[in-house]
C-alpha cells in the first residue's frame, strides 16, 4: 500500500492507497510542535482503524507547503515505516511545464493538483484550491501550468477582520440563510461568504478571458472549504476534495 500525505499551513491530510483505489482518508491538524513520535502514534491509531500496519505501507510520497515539518514527518516515515519518502520539490518527476518564472516557488500542493486534475479530468482547467490561502492555476491542453493566482483564504479574511475590530467577534464559517444581516455574526457571515464567492467568480472569469480561449475550462474545486463554498456559485463545474491526494499518487508513480 502506498501512503501519500498533503502537508498544508491548518491540515495534513493523509490517504492509503490500494493498488489505484484511495481505500481510506483521514485530516489532522498541523502541529509544528509534534514530534515524529507524536505522529506516528496518531498515524498508527488511524491506520488501527482500518486494519492497516506501519509494515503494510512500501511506499510515500508527501506535498508540503510548511518547510519546518518535513524534517519530522520524513523522519516518522524512516524509523516507523522504515521508507524513505518522496518528497514533491525539484528533481522530481511530473509531467508538467512550470511556466512560472521560478518553477521552485511554486508550493508543492499546488503541483500535486495540477497533476491530478491532468490524471483525472479534461484541460484546459482552472483549479481552485480552498484552504488556509486560496489558490488558483491555469492548465492548458499542453501540460503546461501556465500561471495563478493566491488569495487570502476565507477563514484568514474573517480571522483578520475580527483581529482588527474591536465590536467584532470570531465567527464560524457557514452559508447564511439570507444577505441582509440582522445581527453582528449574521452580518459579518454574509459579509465574508457571499464577499467571498464574488471574489471567487471575478477571479476565475478573468483568467478565462486572459486565457483566450474559445472553450470555457473546466472549474475544479478542491480543499477544506470546498465543500462550503463550490455549491454556490455555478461556475465551478467539479469539487474533488481528493484532487491533491490523486495527484500524489500518479507523482509517486512516475517515479517509480
Ligand atoms: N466552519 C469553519 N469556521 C471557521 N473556520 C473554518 C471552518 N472550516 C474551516 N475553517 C478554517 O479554514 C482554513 C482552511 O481549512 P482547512 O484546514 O479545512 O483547509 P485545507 O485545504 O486543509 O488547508 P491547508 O491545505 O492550507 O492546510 C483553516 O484555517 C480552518 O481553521
Ligand atoms: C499558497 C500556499 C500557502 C497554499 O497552500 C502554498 O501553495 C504555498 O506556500 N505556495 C508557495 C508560493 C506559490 O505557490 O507561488
Ligand atoms: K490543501
Amino acid at each position: 500500500m502506498i501512503l501519500v500525505m498533503d502537508v498544508g499551513n491548518s491540515s495534513i491530510v493523509f490517504g492509503v492507497y490500494r493498488e489505484s483505489e484511495c481505500i481510506r482518508s483521514w485530516r489532522m491538524a498541523t502541529d509544528r510542535q509534534k514530534t515524529a513520535d507524536e505522529y506516528a502514534v496518531l498515524v498508527k491509531s488511524m491506520f488501527a482503524d482500518v486494519e492497516i500496519t506501519f509494515s503494510n505501507i512500501s511506499g510515500i510520497a508527501i506535498s508540503s507547503v510548511v518547510p519546518p515539518i518535513m524534517h519530522t514527518l520524513e523522519l516518522m516515515c524512516k524509523m516507523y515505516m522504515n521508507q524513505t519518502a518522496l518528497v514533491v520539490g525539484p528533481g522530481v518527476k511530473t509531467g508538467l511545464n512550470i511556466l512560472y518564472e521560478n518553477p521552485r516557488e511554486v508550493g508543492a500542493d499546488r503541483i500535486a493538483n495540477a497533476v491530478g486534475a491532468l490524471t483525472h479530468y479534461e484541460t484546459p482547467a482552472i483549479i481552485v484550491d480552498f484552504g488556509t490561502a486560496t489558490t488558483y492555476c491555469y492548465i492548458n491542453d499542453k501540460e503546461q501550468y501556465v500561471g495563478g493566482a493566491i488569495s487570502p483564504g476565507m477563514a484568514v479574511s474573517a480571522e483578520a477582520l475580527y483581529m482588527k475590530a474591536s465590536k467584532l467577534p470570531k465567527i464560524e464559517l457557514t452559508k447564511p440563510k439570507t444577505m441582509l444581516g440582522k445581527n453582528t455574526i449574521h452580518a459579518m457571515q454574509a459579509g465574508t461568504f457571499y464577499g467571498y464567492i464574488g471574489g471567487v467568480e471575478s477571479i476565475i472569469s478573468r483568467i478565462h478571458n486572459e486565457s483566450r480561449l474559445a472553450v470555457k475550462p473546466k472549474v475544479i474545486a478542491t480543499g477544506g472549504l470546498a465543500e462550503l463554498l463550490a455549491p454556490e456559485s455555478s461556475m465551478i463545474d467539479i469539487v474533488d476534495p481528493y484532487l491533491t491526494l490523486k495527484g500524489l499518487k500518479a507523482i509517486y508513480e512516475k517515479n517509480i
